[in-house]
């Protein structure tokens, strides 16, 4: 059948509610990012201080971008209640100082314990180039779709709590650097997560009601772990393979 058949077709038939959330949870075992390699290394304590700091270092520029894409999204809706429930997660990252420190802060914690200074952190000048493009094809991806399309590109989080759980115990039991204040940021993340999954499952259910957009969050869902998909080879190819690029941080000895 060709493919605008399909789509006309498909357009007609949406599937109900449980056939659909199957179909967005059935991307995870598929491809997300637990099963990359860089994270068995990660996990499996076989990476070097300084490659676990390249990873951490990178990875900041996600958890720098998040933060933007959820304001990006809440800038497309005129729904209050919408932004009244989005905004906890601006505040899960960003903080709300003095009582909340937020997620960011705790990632600076693990970044001080691998020796890296905060200014190159925050400034980001050494991280990857591909991290950059990764993440910033995030946010992109929420100002540009269909705003039910942009809350399921959060979906993957209905995957992070057995990663998270995963690394927390593999980082603790493999790396001396490692301890329970370092691993802070995760462990917050457990209940944070599917909070967060909960609230985005019911609303792409709810207000994806043509097959045409029950197909394009499923999509978006795919996309987003080609974004950490993507952001893992980087890793990879730079601080395993040992091709790193100019500009990108070089661990002592690399
Ligand atoms: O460590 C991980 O594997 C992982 C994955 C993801 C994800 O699936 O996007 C998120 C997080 N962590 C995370 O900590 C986080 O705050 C987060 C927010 C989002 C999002 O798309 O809004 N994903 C993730």
């Amino acid at each position: 059948m060709n493919e605008f058949v399909r789509k006309i077709e498909a357009a007609d038939n949406p599937w109900n509610p449980a056939e659909f959330e199957a179909a967005l949870r059935a991307v995870g075992p598929e491809r997300y990012h637990d099963l990359h390699p860089f994270h068995k290394l990660l996990h499996g304590g076989k990476l070097s201080k300084g490659q676990v700091a390249a990873w951490a270092l990178n990875r900041y520029c996600y958890q720098e971008a998040i933060p933007r894409k959820d304001a990006a999204f809440m800038s497309r809706t005129h729904d209050r209640a919408l932004r009244r429930e989005w905004i906890h997660r601006i505040h899960d990252h960003d903080g709300t100082p003095p009582e909340e420190e937020g997620g960011i802060e705790r990632w600076l914690v693990l970044t001080d314990c691998l020796g890296l200074d905060r200014d190159y952190v925050t400034g980001m000048k050494g991280a990857l180039p591909a991290t950059r493009f990764a993440v910033e094809a995030y946010v992109r991806f929420v100002v540009e779709q269909p705003l039910v399309v942009a809350a399921a590109s959060s979906l993957t989080e209905l995957f992070a709590p057995s990663i998270h759980r995963e690394r927390i115990a593999g980082m603790l039991a493999n790396y001396g650097f490692v301890n329970d204040d370092v691993m802070a940021y995760f462990k917050r993340r457990l209940s944070q997560a599917p909070r967060d999954a909960t609230f985005a499952l019911e609303f792409v259910k709810t207000y994806a009601t043509t097959r045409e957009l029950q197909d394009a969050c499923v999509e978006a869902v795919r996309f987003k772990c080609n974004v950490l998909w993507a952001q893992l080879d980087a890793l990879h190819h730079a601080y395993v393979v040992g091709l790193i690029p100019p500009g990108a941080y070089r661990p002592e000895g690399m």
